[in-house]
């Protein structure tokens, strides 16, 4: 039998394994490009697969059947294909396989197409280039992540190596599983509202469960959570909800990052409507209406926000692929439920578990969870979904609490978590990675091969009894070269290089990228350890290791600035701040995944880095007041308060009001005067006020909050009013007078404190 015959058979023997049991199998073809695809196309013509089922995930259109490439592996999250070939010649994006895994159907095939494998982590493709960020090059981005991907596949079960190049088979991939055992079809639960239909449904028990939690939408103020890995069919047991829901005369708004992630929803609740009502329902791909009067209409996200009291019910589907201050605002409607994915964060943010879920808790909503863990597209155990969790650590999770609930800054060894001892050392790895995902809403596979192989970044930790309790992601910036600070300066982007970046091309400081610095992308702490300064400590031991001149500083001479750019709360604000880290810009859109606007922070340590944070603070305080009438009118109050007293007491200008203007605010402040006539050196008062020391005056939150929407950002009268609850717009008028009244006493010029003896027995 010749060689091509071999690999046809074993390809064979694989799929009928794979759909005996229902289970995936994969098969690596490594060798050179053409003779993987020759094979390729003998294995796919000898398949009994329709060419429509299967996908290339690749460069080029080069077979018969659908193509897409990496960068475009989206398009395939949450559909189904018997057989996904993936040509990883000329790149592997981790994401990528991360995403194709997650389609291929029980019973099919993934198809890696490599190069040798002892060859391969050597190649260097456009994702490793992209990991070259300045001032480091192509060869210094390693290949510890594909080194450590070819021992996964390796050493796991279901994975055929077929060496192309010495026509071997390296591994044959058969697992002989155990017969499948018939399952009972799931019953519906004893006692339920919504028509047994809906249940009968169902393709597992799980899926039954999930779809009664929807029951409990009937009462008001209710919350949904449907959780589970990918292909559990939770975006079909929310469509059988809506459906049932419909049926009974609801109106449900569904949302999901597009309208292809809602098509299975819609798909199961459109069989639905149509088996109980016939053609009295009408079921269209975005819009279903029941006879009974109810319907169930798609909306993009920021459209169902605008719409959603026109809803009785809304389902969010794929949530945790939505920016958080979106899920907030549909948080808004008072029955809602939520879809998501818990370890597919190959495509989808960690936005809803990271951030989302104490918000939900804290809302009025009554929350039922339902955990979907029986898997649909293929049978439990399936060999590769285990390879794919263990090979782009898609599962990878801190410690268990215990282990680090005993964690001081006393009890901890601080360390270097090199990429040789993480590649060494599985646990350590994922209990950095796993921390990192936990905590972070955009970890995602990239990252890990960017942990493993990217020059510019560097890992630190704090460890109790061995583990991984903190950790921080650093990356070096700066230090550009002249003509590539000019490229910047003049319009050119640089990769990899955030901070000077911002601060070259957006805020004109060409001089911005010659000190070096280090950035933290990432910091975390295990949950059962927060609020114990280990975060802080971790800060310290970073400044100690990194800081100009430090006998151990990373590199000759030490760094001239630490710095960090984040999605802004108040909290986070006043963690950098703690930590002696000083605003020096924020944002002026929202970010895409956060929905907040992001802060720039920096730590100087070296005189250049003073002098890099001493211009950009200054000018951050002096823009501020503009900004906030701007693109910044939307900012919360708190966030902007936060910002200001995070910025450095010594920025921006001293107050320069004329004698005239400081009449204007103790006019307004202590006698019958107009805050309305001239806000502008009012605007100049607050932000002085918010930015020194605000112990020095006293005033309430509320009152701040009322300086920041009408003086800094400057909403009417009316809506301020209402936002802060005042009772009318006179009364709101009054308070912001008293507000002013504290400022006047400790900032007015001679000018002012005369208008205020006028009005004030003294
Ligand atoms: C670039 C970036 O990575 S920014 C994103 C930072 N990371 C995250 O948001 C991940 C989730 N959060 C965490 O892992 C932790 O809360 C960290 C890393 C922010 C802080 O770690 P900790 O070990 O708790 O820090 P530490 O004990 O030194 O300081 C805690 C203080 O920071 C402030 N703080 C930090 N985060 C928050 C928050 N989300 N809300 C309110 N306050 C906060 C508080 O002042 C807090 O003190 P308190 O608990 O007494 O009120
Ligand atoms: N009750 C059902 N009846 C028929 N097909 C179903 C049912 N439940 C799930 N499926 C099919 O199983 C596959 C996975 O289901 P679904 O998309 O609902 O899962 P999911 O958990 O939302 O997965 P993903 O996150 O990958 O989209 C889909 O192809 C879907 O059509």
């Amino acid at each position: 039998m010749n060689a091509d015959a071999d690999a046809v058979s074993l390809a064979r023997a694989l799929q009928a394994e794979a759909d005996r049991a229902n289970e995936r199998r994969v098969l690596v073809l490594a060798g050179s490009r053409h003779r993987g695809y020759d094979r390729l196309e003998s294995i796919l013509d000898a398949l009994p697969v329709p060419i429509t089922g299967t996908t290339l995930v690749g460069p080029e259109d080069r077979l018969r059947c659908e193509q897409c490439r990496q960068v475009d592996a989206s398009d395939l999250l949450g559909t189904t294909r018997d057989v996904i070939a993936v040509d990883s010649h000329d790149e592997l994006q981790p994401n990528a396989l991360g995403k194709v895994t997650g389609a291929v159907d029980g019973g099919g095939l993934l198809v890696l197409l490599t190069p040798p494998l002892e060859a391969w982590p050597e190649r260097r493709g456009a994702f490793a280039d992209s990991l070259a960020v300045p001032p480091f090059e192509l060869d210094d981005v390693t290949g510890r992540f594909k080194r450590r991907l070819v021992r996964t596949l390796r050493a796991h079960r279901g994975i055929a190596i077929v060496d192309l190049e010495r026509d071997r088979c390296e591994a044959d991939g058969l697992t002989d599983p155990a017969p499948r055992l018939a399952t009972e079809p799931p019953t519906p639960p004893s006692d339920h509202r919504f028509p047994t239909a809906a249940y009968e449904a169902c393709l597992t028990a799980d899926q039954v469960a999930a779809v009664a939690a929807f029951e409990s939408l009937h009462g008001t103020e209710r919350a949904v959570v449907l959780e589970a890995d990918r292909g559990r069919g939770k975006s079909s047991a929310a469509g059988l909800a809506a459906g049932a829901l419909a049926l009974d005369g609801e109106d449900v708004l569904v949302t999901a990052p597009a309208v292809r992630n809602a098509a299975e929803l819609f798909d199961r609740a459109g069989a639905l409507c149509e088996r109980l009502e016939g053609d009295a329902a009408t079921v269209d791909s975005r819009r279903i209406e029941t006879a009974a009067g109810g319907s169930i209409e798609f909306r993009e996200p920021t459209a169902a926000v605008d719409i959603l009291e026109s809803a009785d019910i809304v389902i969010v589907d794929e949530a945790a692929a939505l920016p958080v201050a979106t899920l907030e605002s549909l948080l808004a409607a008072d029955r809602i439920a939520f879809a998501t994915t818990i370890h597919g964060y190959e495509g989808a943010g960690r936005g809803f578990s990271v951030r989302f879920r104490d918000r939900l808790a804290e809302s009025e909503h009554a929350v039922t969870d339902r955990t979907l863990v029986e898997p649909i597209r293929y049978a439990a155990g399936d060999p590769v979904e285990a390879w794919a969790f263990r090979a782009l650590l898609l599962d990878a999770r801190p410690p268990v609490d215990q282990l680090v609930t005993d964690a001081t800054p006393e009890t901890v060894e601080y360390r270097r978590l090199e990429p040789d001892a993480l590649l060494a050392d599985e646990r350590l790895l994922r209990e950095a990675f796993g921390l990192l995902v936990l905590a972070h809403y955009r970890t995602e596979p990239n990252d890990l091969a960017r942990l493993l192989d990217a020059p510019n970044l560097a890992a630190r930790a704090l460890l109790h009894d061995g583990h991984v309790v903190s950790v921080a992601l650093l990356a070096r910036e700066g230090g550009l070269s002249p003509d590539t600070r000019a490229m910047m300066y003049e319009g050119g982007r640089v990769r990899g290089n955030m901070l000077p970046d911002v601060l070259t091309s957006q805020l004109r400081d060409e001089a911005a990228s010659e000190p070096v610095g280090r950035r933290v992308v990432r910091i975390a702490t295990h949950h059962a350890a927060r609020s114990r300064g280990l975060g802080s400590h971790l800060l310290e031991r970073i400044r100690a290791e990194f800081a100009a001149g430090s006998d151990d500083g990373d590199g000759p001479a030490g760094v001239d600035w630490l710095g960090t750019g984040f999605g802004t709360t108040p909290g986070l604000l006043e963690f950098w701040r703690e930590n002696d880290y000083r605003t020096v810009h924020v944002s002026t859109t929202r970010n895409d995944a956060s929905g907040e606007y992001s802060a720039l922070m920096l730590a100087p340590t070296s005189d250049e880095g003073g002098a890099l944070h001493d211009r950009h603070a200054d000018w951050f305080v002096r823009r501020f007041a503009a900004l906030s009438s701007d693109a910044l009118d939307d900012l919360a109050p708190d966030v902007a308060r936060a910002l200001l007293r995070s910025a450095d007491a010594d920025a921006g200008p001293s107050l320069s009001m004329t004698a005239h203007e400081w009449r204007v605010i103790a006019g307004a402040a202590y006698g019958p005067g107009l805050f309305d006539v001239d806000p502008g050196p009012f605007r100049d008062l607050v932000v002085r006020y918010l930015v020194d020391d605000p112990d020095t005056v006293d005033l309430t939150d509320r009152e701040e909050r009322l300086l920041v929407l009408r003086a800094l950002q400057g909403h009417g009268w009316e809506t301020v009013a209402d936002r802060l609850e005042y009772h009318s717009p006179g009364q709101c008028m009054r308070a912001l007078g008293d507000a002013f009244c504290p400022l006047v006493d400790r900032y007015g010029s001679d000018a002012a404190l005369e208008v205020r003896a006028r009005f004030v027995d003294e």
